[in-house]
């Protein structure tokens, strides 16, 4: 439950946000900005020597599908000479958030040095790392055509008041900065660590990832919130898959409507005095139950444990931290 306080963070900015260009500002107020969008298709160029697709052989132990036709990303579904070749011609810009408060600054290292040996190789990546301590930054070698941006929030001693304050942080990072500066977005959790590829494949208009213990479970025992009088409730008998907190993303409009919802919804169960059981992450589950996301993206790109194994699991592309979590967190 809601223990009281104040339910969210505003952010003190390194940099003051300036009022972009693109944006209109009418009797109403400030209307969505144009958000860059590209429509270049997926051109192909010819020569390029690639497997020959079937229309006939393809995974057979996992589902990649869904019932409303949006592909579900797994090894062996997509092939990376192919799919690069098709994006790279789109000069596309991948921006990528995490946040790092209190004792968490310490997952910034791995994390970073692994994204830059797995995560949108060769393609552009700036990453916006929000903190409460911008001088323990780690000095890692970020890639050329690649950059890494410090934002400086505000501290706070609930955990739950930092997982769910990214919401709104990063409505108003992709409002205020990003329109004009990136293609995609994906917001991620900083107490994980790449092992594998995680490339252009994982592109789309709305994109949410399963969650790596829930994959195989019956919807009404999905650890949604089940009480109605919070926004993010879902009845049991409702639901699609259970997707992680951990990881999501999309094109700039559709994860900018996400995360305004989102921040929207926890606000109204704050007032309420409700927080939901798996706070922001439930909220994410009941945007995804009314915006199905356009392509999802199996637990290969967010993995219990790097030493944990199952069956449909070929590779780890990005996975968990093991974590002390009274240790690590600010409470219990
Ligand atoms: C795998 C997965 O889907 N994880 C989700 C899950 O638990 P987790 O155990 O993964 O939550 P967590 O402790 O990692 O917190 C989420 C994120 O908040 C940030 N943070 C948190 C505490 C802190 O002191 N400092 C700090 O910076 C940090 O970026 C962290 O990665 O549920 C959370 C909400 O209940 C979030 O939805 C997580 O994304
Ligand atoms: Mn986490």
């Amino acid at each position: 439950m809601w223990s009281g306080g104040v339910a969210y963070v505003k952010l003190i900015y390194l940099n003051n946000y300036q009022c972009r260009c693109n944006q209109q500002i009418t009797e109403q107020g400030i209307i969505n900005p144009e958000w860059k969008q590209k429509t270049f298709g997926l051109r192909s160029s010819p020569g390029i020597l690639y497997n020959q697709p079937s229309a006939l052989v393809g995974r057979t132990d996992v589902a990649s599908v869904t019932s409303w036709s949006a592909p579900i990303i797994w090894e062996g579904t997509f092939d990376s000479t192919l799919i690069d070749s098709i994006y790279k011609q789109q000069n596309l810009t991948i921006a990528t958030t995490v946040f790092a408060l209190g004792k968490y600054t310490r997952f910034v290292k791995d994390f970073l040095e692994s994204a830059e040996q797995h995560f949108f190789v060769g393609f552009r990546v700036h990453y916006y790392l929000f903190t409460d301590q911008p001088e323990s930054v780690p000095d890692v070698k970020i890639g050329e055509n690649r950059s890494l941006a410090v934002r400086k929030v505000q501290s706070l001693n609930r955990w739950q008041d930092i997982s769910m304050g990214r919401m709104e942080n990063l409505e108003k990072l992709i409002e205020n900065e990003l329109a004009s500066e990136a293609d995609y977005i994906f917001c991620l959790d900083i107490d994980t660590k790449f092992y594998g590829h995680w490339g252009v494949e994982s592109l789309g208009r709305l994109v949410g990832v399963i969650h790596p213990w829930l994959f195989n479970t019956p919807r009404n025992r999905f650890t949604y919130e089940r009480r109605p009088e919070s926004q993010a409730y879902i009845p049991a008998e409702e639901g699609d898959y259970y997707y992680a907190g951990a990881a999501f993303g999309g094109s700039l409009e559709d994860v900018h409507h996400l995360t305004k919802t989102c921040r929207e919804q926890l606000s109204i169960d704050a007032a309420n005095s409700i927080e939901a059981i798996w706070q922001e992450e439930s909220h994410l589950n009941k945007y995804f139950l009314l915006n199905k996301p356009s392509k999802l993206l199996s637990p290969e790109y967010m993995w219990r444990d790097i030493n944990e194994s199952a069956a449909q699991i070929k590779i780890i592309r990005f996975t968990n931290v093991p974590k002390n979590y009274a240790e690590v967190r600010p409470n219990p």
